[in-house]
């Protein structure tokens, strides 16, 4: 059963993150982005050491307020910068693989995970197409569709998330909250079928959940 670390700020919690910091970091979009890299800024954290990529983006210009790459990248200062395509193109998206693995599934040192109010996880959303991995072994970025804008996506595969050596799930708010429930019931219900419920119980790395209460 996993323990919940609690932070009262994002720079507490970014402080704690510092020293796992280096090799490819991979990065969710959403709420808790903004505030962990403008932490990790603030420590000076960003110093060269790191590859950054991101597990999902959504099909809009990096301009626009919606691409997850586009609202930290002028903060991501010397580190490398991997984001994902801004629009469904073939190359473009051979070009991201070749990039983060050359032939492989990807392993990610560090997978910083948020997480949706119905469970999803990267743009893997419940009962989507995306989400099926049998017979996809080899298969690490997918598109896929929310139900909501920006609905365009990319995403990594379940197999690729769960190669990750270490996760740490990010959640901002409180227990009681829509969020806050839907995590209780992935830790403890061994059933679950959300999104997040299936990457703790399949995830070969080592997971710690972060819960900022600010
Ligand atoms: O669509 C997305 O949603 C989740 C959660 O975002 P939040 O704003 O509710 O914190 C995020 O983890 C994912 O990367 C993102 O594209």
């Amino acid at each position: 059963m996993h323990k919940i670390k609690k932070y009262d700020s994002f720079a507490g919690l970014a402080k704690e993150l510092e020293a796992s910091l280096g090799g490819l970091v991979v990065l969710s979009g959403g709420s808790t982005l903004p505030p962990l890299i403008q932490s990790f800024n603030d420590l000076g954290a960003l110093n060269g050491k790191t590859t950054w990529t991101w597990n999902d983006e959504r099909l809009v210009s990096y301009e626009d307020p919606g691409s997850n790459f586009g609202t930290v990248r002028d903060l991501l200062g010397e580190d490398d910068l991997v984001p994902l395509p801004f629009a469904d193109n073939e190359e473009m998206a051979s070009g991201y693989m070749q990039c983060i693995s050359e032939d492989s599934l990807p392993e990610a040192d560090l997978l910083l995970l948020g997480f949706g109010d119905d469970g999803h996880i990267a743009s893997l959303f419940p009962g989507s197409e995306a989400l099926e991995t049998e017979g996809k072994d080899t298969e690490w970025l997918v598109r896929a569709t929310a139900s909501y804008e920006p609905k365009e996506r990319w995403s990594w595969t379940m197999n690729a998330l769960t190669r990750s050596k270490k996760t740490v799930v990010l959640f901002k708010g409180s227990l009681d909250s829509d969020k806050g429930k839907i995590l209780s019931e992935a830790l403890e219900d061994p059933n679950c079928t959300y999104p997040l419920a299936r990457f703790l119980r399949t995830t070969k790395g080592e997971v710690s959940i972060c819960q900022v209460e600010a």
